[in-house]
């Protein structure tokens, strides 16, 4: 199989459809958001704009802040201080059920359902169009059928869901919030439980709806091929943000992450691809790190005595 020479995010994003013209450009707007809990500052002056259709990827270390300020956006947690609002209106005044119309979140953590099948599970996504006396008509299991056929779940659709595995959980809730047709869709770590394929898969899936995302992803290579734009998160606190070339730099991959990393176009999409160094790395207890060595000296002929690619 020959991977197409076009980029995998504008493939992906040619079967957008287009949201609705009528909706202001910038689709959500954090405005120096912060967090105290328990004396301890988790978020400090976060501001950023997601513009109307775009994938935003957050990145960051662990611990950094990327799920508490997720839970900020779909209202988990009410922030300390600064506003969000989502196509010009707080947040905040929005109804449960108007928010819920608007905005879908898949979380980190596959909840339990029990004694759910998983067409069940995805039919929860359609509640919030739905009034209190309304039953699920032969429009809303097609919905239902489409997007589990969209994330590969189709024959699953009669199976308890509790007994799909930790990826087919995590797509069958993908499914569920596909149906939901949210204005915002939140990803915390949407690619935890996938292999390899399906990690590719579900985000370019993300990526094809033409909603507005912010996803929450570890793999920093996969954040650089499929987002439009990157936030990158440390210690509470915006570090950069732009497009995936601005934001993945060796020296900031060092400075955030503390790994040495060499950064070069990637051969399909031209966007950074990270190529990561080993065997520099302190050892509890024992060795001094030689990572400082590394950052000041930025691009290393050799680690540890490896020689690094030039
Ligand atoms: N409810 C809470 N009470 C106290 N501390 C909290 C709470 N929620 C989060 N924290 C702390 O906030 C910090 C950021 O946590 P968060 O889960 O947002 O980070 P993250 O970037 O998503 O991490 P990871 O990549 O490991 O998932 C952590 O130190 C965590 O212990």
């Amino acid at each position: 199989m020959k991977p197409s020479t076009s980029t995998a995010r504008s493939t992906a994003r040619s079967t957008a459809v287009q949201p609705s013209a009528a909706l202001p450009h910038v689709a959500l707007n954090v405005s120096q958001l912060s967090w105290t809990i328990e004396g301890k500052t988790i978020l400090s002056g976060v501001n950023f704009a997601l513009q109307r259709g775009e994938m935003l990827g957050l990145i960051g270390p662990n611990g950094a802040g990327k799920s508490s300020l997720l839970r900020c956006l779909y209202r988990f947690i009410r922030p300390t201080q600064g506003q969000i609002s989502l196509f010009s209106q707080d947040i905040s005044e929005l109804s449960p059920k108007a928010f819920a119309c608007k905005v879908a979140v898949v979380q980190q953590d596959t909840p339990h359902y029990f004694d759910m099948t998983t067409e069940q599970l995805v039919a929860m996504g359609l509640t919030p169009h739905k009034g209190m006396f309304d039953t699920n008509s032969s429009g809303d299991s097609e919905k239902i059928s489409k997007a589990l056929e969209k994330v590969g779940l189709s024959h699953k659709l009669y199976q308890q869901y509790e007994r799909l595995s930790g990826g087919e959980k995590q797509r069958a809730l993908i499914a569920r919030a596909i149906v939901q047709q949210p204005q915002l869709l939140i990803l915390d770590e949407p690619t935890n439980h996938l292999d390899v394929r399906y990690q590719i898969q579900i985000l370019e899936l993300v990526r094809s709806l033409g909603i507005s995302v912010i996803a929450s992803i570890h793999d920093l290579n996969l954040a650089s091929a499929l987002c439009d734009s990157l936030l990158l998160l440390d210690n509470g606190q915006v570090s950069a943000m732009g497009t995936p070339t601005e934001v993945l730099t060796e020296e900031r991959i060092a400075q955030v992450f503390g790994v040495c990393a060499q950064v070069m176009p990637h051969p399909q999409h031209a966007n950074p691809l990270i190529n990561y160094f080993y065997g520099y790395q302190k050892s509890y207890g024992h060795q001094k790190s030689t990572m400082d060595e590394v950052v000041v000296s930025h691009s290393p002929d050799t680690i540890n005595g490896v020689k690094t690619p030039s």
